[in-house]
């Protein structure tokens, strides 16, 4: 009789409890382990002496009166990143070589004090996720419930930086953190694109016992076309997270939810399709907010935010542009928002390549702000590194 999975791990338990002596080791996996343990000493000898030096700035950056925040330092990290993707020549994959470099860093500035990181919550978000992605793991990430008060905490000081989702490659940007930026103070210090996947998740087994599906309504839209092909008929509940929908499918009978890996765990719910996204590389791109601007990284990106006062006057979109134009600065993105001062008068969002502080974009930019009627460098920040 053909064994269900079931019963083998039950067989599986048993066998773990009863006695057993263990089977020795080839020599040649002896031998292999025997290495592996040998590199593993030095790796971590080595760690602890990376972190003593790190120690040793954290020491020297306290002695200059800066504070915790001052203590992260995005252009350092972003460079030692790209030094080990440079580097690499496997067998791991720049995206594991990245992580682990990124969480030695983490745990080295939390030897200072960690950092405070506000995201839009609960635990379980994307959002928590671009945090521990760019971050690592040694952070205290303060999950709150909406954007604005991401935005108001850091600049209370409440916590150090805040991470806030910008755009989706699939459904576009986020209006309310592009217009959080019209009258806050706030810099951004960063940017962070996470890939990504979005699981049909619930405690029901197959897709017939499904009654409603929740998540957010980026996500939703994310799925469209996978919904409408496989599960026309079924009602699709906007809610406030995927956080949210994760809670509501692990609570009411019927209801299966549309989120990431991370809020299955949190939620102790079961994958039931993985990966329904429409799109196969669909990425949202976050952004970091904090209270300074930071210096330039070698690869680097600004976000504006310009206007030029009558919008409608002939060539006004001409007249900010141009200075970019002459002075060969590509430009990654624009993004158009009413102004909120007088109906139809719009201000714009705009992403360059390079840091505002050094040529040819100074140049451009000291052009383009006598073009304008408003002119602010919301942040120069290291383009993201994977
Ligand atoms: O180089 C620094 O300024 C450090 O504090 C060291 C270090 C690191 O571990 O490499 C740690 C934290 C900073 O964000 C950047 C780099």
């Amino acid at each position: 009789m053909k064994r269900t999975s079931k019963g083998a791990s039950k067989a599986g338990s048993k066998q773990a409890t009863a006695k057993k002596t263990p089977v020795p080791a080839s020599p040649e996996l002896s031998s292999i382990r025997e290495r592996i343990d040998d590199i593993d000493l030095r790796i971590h000898q080595l760690l602890n002496e990376r972190a003593r030096f790190a120690q040793q700035v954290g020491e020297s950056k306290r002695g200059e009166g800066l504070s915790t925040a001052d203590f992260y330092k995005p252009e350092r990290e972003a460079q030692v990143l790209r030094n080990a993707i440079e580097r690499n020549d496997g067998p791991l994959r720049n995206e594991e070589i990245v992580r682990l470099f990124r969480e030695i860093m983490s745990a080295c500035l939390a030897q200072q004090e960690p950092l405070k990181i506000a995201f839009l919550g609960p635990e379980g978000t994307f959002s928590q996720q671009a945090v521990l992605k760019h971050f690592g793991h040694s952070v205290r990430a303060l999950p709150l419930p909406a954007i604005s008060e991401v935005f108001e905490e850091v600049q209370a000081g409440h916590a150090d930086f805040g991470v806030v989702p910008i755009e989706n490659s699939t459904e576009g940007t986020v209006n309310h953190t592009l217009d959080m930026f019209l009258n806050s103070p706030l810099k951004i210090c960063g940017e962070i694109e996470l890939r990504i996947r979005q699981h049909l998740m619930g405690r029901m087994k197959g897709l017939q016992k499904i009654l409603r599906i929740c998540s957010h309504p980026q996500s939703l839209a994310q799925c469209r076309q996978w919904l409408d092909e496989h599960l026309p008929n079924i009602e699709r509940i906007p809610v406030s997270s995927n956080a949210e929908a994760a809670r509501r499918a692990r609570d009411e009978e019927g209801t299966a939810a549309i989120a990431g890996e991370a809020a299955a765990e949190v939620y102790n719910l079961g994958v039931i399709v993985p990966e329904i996204e429409d799109t196969a590389d669909n990425t949202t791109r976050f952004l970091v907010i904090g209270r300074k601007l930071f210096n330039a990284s070698g690869q680097d990106k600004t976000t504006l935010l310009v206007s030029a006062g009558d919008t409608q006057s002939p060539g006004a979109l001409h007249r900010l542009l141009g200075p970019l134009a002459a002075n060969d600065i590509t430009m990654t993105r624009i993004e158009s928002r009413p102004s909120r001062k007088r109906k139809w008068d719009y201000v714009f969002f705009i992403d360059v390549v390079g840091h505002a502080e050094q040529p040819p974009l100074s140049t451009a930019l000291a052009e383009l702000k006598a073009a304008s009627t408003l002119f602010r460098v919301l942040g120069s920040y290291p383009a993201a590194v994977l």
